[in-house]
């Protein structure tokens, strides 16, 4: 479980039919600020992993899930903050997909993820991925 001050984080790893990733760049300003990003937030106290999941791509991407399973779970203390990654393959979804909130925003191949700054704590799921 998390810890009390530990951030659950809902995120999810979208694979288009052509099996590229949607990945998006974290704005300066945030934690992480420039790096790539899966789409996801964080899970508020009165909601389960999968709605927290279902809300942040709507709001982010515009996408609607209809289908996700959990892909892994990763903890990760960074120096300021303690993270709790619940990482989702998303295997069915609709909306004309893109990112709403400004930030840069592209499909990649997974064997394309490795030239993209992540933050730290994403490095084991990409290895997931390139594992499949
Ligand atoms: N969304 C997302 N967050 C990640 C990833 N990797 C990673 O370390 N994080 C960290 C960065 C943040 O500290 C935290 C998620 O924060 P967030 O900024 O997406 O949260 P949020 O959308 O709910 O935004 P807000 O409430 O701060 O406005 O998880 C990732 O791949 N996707
Ligand atoms: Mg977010």
């Amino acid at each position: 479980m998390a810890s009390s001050n530990r951030v659950h984080v809902a995120v999810g790893v979208i694979e288009d039919d052509n099996g590229h990733i949607f990945i998006s760049c974290r704005h300066p300003h945030l934690h992480q600020g420039g790096k790539w990003e899966f789409p996801g937030g964080k899970v508020e106290a009165n909601e389960s992993v999968y709605e927290a999941l279902c809300r942040e791509l709507q709001e982010e991407c515009n996408l609607t899930v209809q289908q996700a399973c959990p892909l892994t779970v990763i903890t990760h203390d960074y120096s300021d903050k303690q993270v709790l990654l619940d990482v989702w393959m998303v295997t069915a979804f609709s909306g004309s997909v893109s990112q709403q909130e400004g930030q840069q925003w592209r499909w990649v191949p997974v064997y394309e993820l490795d030239a993209y700054p992540f933050p730290p704590a994403n490095q084991p799921i990409i290895e997931v991925l390139q594992r499949r």
